[in-house]
């Protein structure tokens, strides 16, 4: 039976020297394949310990590409196991992002109220 890996302990895995990621549910230690991969290895190392199923298809990959995944294959991805929230700091920032929105809106509200009590009040004299 094929070995069980976590979310959580692929996503270490995530380094030059030590480099695992998901394709279709299956887990592939790519560590020795970074220098050989023919997309580089930038794409390979942003997508260390996750998921990469997505941009693995979206290149569409060659039938020989899908072949060398073979001997790159470690295991499979405990399904049961709790997924790694993508960015933590995501949702924080899109937050901030959100309030300094609203602020925005306000303050442009507020000088365009500014600017239309100034007009009324020129064209009254
Ligand atoms: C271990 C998994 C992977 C293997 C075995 C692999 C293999 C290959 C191979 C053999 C090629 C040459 C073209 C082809 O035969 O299709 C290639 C090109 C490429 N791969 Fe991967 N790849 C992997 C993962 C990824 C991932 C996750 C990305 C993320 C975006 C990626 C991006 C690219 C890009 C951008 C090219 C260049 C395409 C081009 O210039 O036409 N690859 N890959």
């Amino acid at each position: 039976m094929a070995k069980l890996f976590s979310y959580k302990e692929i996503a270490e895995h995530n380094t030059q020297e030590d480099l695992w990621m998901i394709i279709d549910g299956k887990v592939y230690d790519c560590t020795k394949f970074i220098d050989e991969h023919p997309g580089g290895e930038e794409v390979l190392l942003d997508l260390g310990g996750q998921d990469a199923t997505g941009p693995f298809a979206d290149i569409g990959h060659s039938d020989d590409a899908v072949k060398m995944l073979a001997d790159l294959y470690v295991g499979d991805v405990d399904q049961d196991s709790e997924p790694i929230a993508k960015v933590d700091k995501e949702p924080v920032s899109s937050t901030t992002g959100g309030e300094g929105n609203g602020l925005m809106i306000l303050a442009l509200l507020a000088v365009m109220a500014a600017v239309v009590y100034f007009y009324m009040n020129s064209r009254k004299e």
